[in-house]
């Protein structure tokens, strides 16, 4: 958001345009622009009327791009009489008019604004380098697949012919990847702690559970007298708690115990169990009493169950897993897992001081584990806490390190899978919602082409508006609405697909989180609709997350960034960030939900024309071959192929017009859509105002990509299907402050990013005073900015 476009989003208002403006604050070049604007439009109304409106563009869809202004346009105000593109032969009354005298009948409010979506939008910086390349090779060899050689068998790696039989028979797993052939043979030889990195799909979860699992079940055998023949008269539920694994959701502490489960059940009399937040701890204290060998935990609920819970004996823990590490520091559980460790070592040492442990077999010392994709600051400092001389092991080394230190090597670079397909779309803020539909559209268009997507969207408020949108009913369009078909290649009957999946069961009270997609499904391929963030209670973003991996029909997943670590949903072949993600290495874990063991997937990142281009150059650092693997998009492919009539003909520009035309058409539904209730309005405003507060919490180091300077608001609510002008859009009763009614992952959350923004600083204050003087000011901006948004400071996130 430029800062002419700031005077002219906020100060002008409504006031009659012939009026004199008084233009107050901003730079004298601010000033001087806003004046020439309100200037020319003087001019232009003090022209003797016609009777006519201002001409407008005699055929919106036909303009040439070239017409265009190149960068940034200059903003003007606009009224529905702007707008009147043809109406395409044979269009139901309405199609390419604006329908704006009925907004405003139907509103009480200000004036609407309805612009075109296919005029003054900015073009992009990069056109002129950058390559509509192709996709990349298909040919491109996994990295994360399992090994390919005979050699490698997990029997080979010293697992036992029990477990390998298992996992082949029962869980289908073959062969080892390469971080599991790396990890197993050094956590089954040796009693050293270890720092497992490996990128997203490698299989980290398997690396350290069955050496784990195996080590457990050998202690079952020393504990047998050499008479004994039955496993079960070894170690059992009551003979002690060896392994702790921690991770930083529950929804990854769930998952991993849904993979524990499974392999144990060649070893059923060895108990696992989880304790996480969100259930009953009355529940989980009877578990615990009951007795478990492994132990699935949130590092939260596991601190006060130390403190808490008698039953809770820990003096024979001697495997402890921190998964994810870098995301257990950054949602803050430094102090818990300081904790935890340090517990943890006193008791056992107690233990062994009174000599009261009977497990013959048992090791003396306790083996750490720390798992991460990523090996960063908080990475290393989580290391210290809790390593020693810890061994380093990645794909295919194991170096041993100093006490907790962990060494960075060129591999340690965190990239994404090698087989991943991505691609990135240059799109103009109006443009947004019209090239998601149509690139859902065109993804969904085949039965068996895509079976899950996911997209994933800045904020809750934005999930909540988007998913409305998908899952709208299209045979419930408002009675007197002229409106066309939101999309005329769909089927008619396509508004209400038979799916055969079962949505997840929701009381009444509770919000849906699943539902068809009329929008999307085509009588031959139904798509189901699935949201998830941090909002919703518990038990439905399990139930949810459960419902999208069994779907049987093809579905997309809307979401904010809980669903961006560690999750592992099968056949997800598509992951498109319509908002980037706050930073590099979280985009990384985004996309790495697809290309998961060997699979294929592709991955497309919406960017916006100007600064946001550069944001290609980082996507390049996490890609072994640089930018060579990515390939390029704009709106108007995107918009092509998923608004093209299948029975278009005539000459490209008439085809052209007719695409144009129907996602001018779909647009103008959606605003309608949105204005004939005041609770749809409302959630599109919301949605509006948490994107735009998001939008300025980019970790530091990337802001330069994602300046909330540049962003023009009056383009950007148009992809949230409004027409208010961007300084009117307040909400009532949005959460003030930083903290309001967010939940504690959600509060660790902001403060991650606050955390990063403000190292960011020190960083630049570090670096020079120029740039710390243009933070500020930004700063500053932002501030304002929040102020005319309706002054809530802080933004619901996942
Ligand atoms: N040896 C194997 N052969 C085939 N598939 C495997 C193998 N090991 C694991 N998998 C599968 O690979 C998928 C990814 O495994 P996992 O979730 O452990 O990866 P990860 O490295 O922890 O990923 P992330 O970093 O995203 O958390 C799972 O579906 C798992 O069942």
């Amino acid at each position: 958001m430029t800062d002419d476009g700031m005077l002219l989003n906020f100060s002008v208002g409504d006031a009659p345009l012939i009026a004199k403006p008084s233009f107050k604050g901003g730079s004298w070049k601010d000033r001087l622009s806003a004046k020439k604007a309100a200037l020319h439009r003087q001019k232009k109304l003090a022209q003797p009327s016609t009777g006519q409106p201002d001409a407008p563009p005699e055929n919106t869809s036909a303009r040439e791009e070239s017409d265009f202004p190149v960068n940034r346009p200059a903003k003007r105000q606009r009224t529905e009489t702007d707008f009147r593109p043809t109406a395409p032969a044979g269009a139901p009354r309405g199609a390419g008019q604006t329908n704006g005298d009925r907004s405003e009948r139907r509103t009480d409010g200000p004036k609407q604004v309805i612009s075109s979506l296919f005029t003054y939008n900015p073009t992009s910086t990069s056109r002129g380098e950058a390559k509509t390349a192709e996709a990349p090779d298909a040919d491109v060899e996994p990295s994360n697949a399992p090994l390919s050689s005979e050699l490698d068998t997990f029997t080979s790696l010293g697992l036992s012919p029990t477990i390998a039989s298992h996992l082949l028979n029962k869980l289908g797993i073959k062969a080892p990847t390469a971080i599991q052939k790396a990890a197993v043979s050094q956590l089954l030889k040796e009693d050293s702690d270890a720092f497992i990195q490996a990128e997203t799909g490698s299989g980290k979860t398997l690396a350290y559970l069955l050496p784990i699992v195996q080590r457990i079940m050998a202690l079952s055998k020393a504990t047998k007298t050499a008479e004994e023949s039955n496993e079960a008269d070894g170690v059992h539920r009551d003979s002690g708690l060896f392994a702790i694994i921690l991770a930083p959701t529950r929804e990854l502490s769930k998952q991993i115990s849904v993979v524990l489960e499974s392999l144990l059940r060649c070893a059923h009399w060895i108990v696992a169990g989880t304790v996480q937040g969100g259930e009953k701890k009355k529940s989980e204290k009877a578990r615990l009493r009951k007795g478990l060998n492994i132990l699935v935990a949130t590092p939260g609920r596991l601190a006060d169950h130390l403190d808490n819970t008698e039953a809770l004996d820990v003096s024979n823990v001697r495997w402890l897993v921190l998964d994810e590490g870098d995301r257990l520091m950054e949602l803050g559980f430094e102090d818990e897992i300081q904790k935890i460790v340090s517990k943890l070592n006193m008791r056992m040492k107690a233990a062994q001081l009174s000599k009261t442990s009977k497990i013959p077999g048992l090791p003396t010392r306790r083996t750490t584990v720390l798992c991460s994709a990523t090996m960063k600051m908080n990475v290393q400092r989580l290391g210290e806490i809790s390593l020693k001389e810890a061994v380093h092991i990645q794909a295919a080394s194991g170096d041993k390190l100093e006490d907790g230190a962990i060494q960075e090597t060129k591999e340690d670079i965190f990239s994404a899978p090698a087989q991943l397909r991505q691609s990135y779309a240059i799109v103009p803020a109006k443009l947004r919602l019209v090239s998601l539909i149509a690139l859902l559209k065109r993804t969904f268009a085949r039965r068996g082409s895509v079976m899950k997507a996911i997209v994933f969207i800045s904020c809750a408020d934005s999930v909540d508006f988007h998913f409305e949108i998908l899952s709208r009913d299209l045979a419930s369009q408002p009675a007197d609405s002229d409106a066309p078909h939101p999309i005329t290649a769909e089927a008619p009957n396509a508004s209400k697909p038979a799916s055969t999946t079962q949505p997840p069961p929701s009381r009444p009270s509770e919000p849906r989180t699943s539902a068809p997609s009329p929008t999307l499904s085509s009588p031959n391929n139904p798509i189901q609709t699935y949201r998830l963030h941090g909002s919703l209670p518990q038990t439905l973003r399990t139930s949810t997350l459960k419902s999208f991996s069994a779907s049987k029909d093809p579905a997309v997943l809307l979401c904010t960034d809980v669903a961006s670590r560690g999750l592992d949903l099968p056949n997800v072949d598509f992951v498109i960030e319509y908002d980037p993600a706050f930073s590099k290495d979280d985009h990384l874990h985004r996309v790495g939900r697809t290309a998961r063991a060997g699979r294929q997937g592709r991955a497309m990142v919406f960017l916006m024309p100007g600064c946001e281009e550069g944001y290609v150059s980082l996507l390049a650092e996490g890609r072994r071959e640089g930018e060579k693997a990515l390939s390029r998009q704009d709106a108007n492919e995107l918009l092509r192929k998923g608004f093209i009539s299948p029975a278009a003909t005539g000459t490209e520009k008439e085809k052209e017009r007719g695409w144009q035309d129907r996602a001018t058409e779909w647009q103008l539904s959606i605003e309608r859509w949105a204005l004939d209730s005041p609770s749809r309005l409302e959630m599109a405003r919301r949605a509006f105002q948490s994107h735009v507060r998001a939008y300025a919490t980019h970790v530091a180091a990337e802001r330069a990509c994602f300046d909330i300077k540049q962003l023009h608001l009056g383009h950007l609510a148009k992809a949230f299907a409004l027409r208010d002008r961007p300084g009117r859009i307040g909400v009532p009763g949005m959460r003030p402050g930083a903290d309001g009614g967010k939940g504690k992952g959600e509060r660790r959350e902001v403060a991650r990013r606050k955390g990063g923004a403000e190292r960011g600083e020190g960083d630049e204050g570090a670096a020079g005073g120029a740039g710390v003087t243009e933070e500020a000011a930004a700063r500053r901006k932002m501030r304002a900015m929040a102020r005319a948004m309706g002054g809530a400071s802080e933004f619901n996130l996942g």
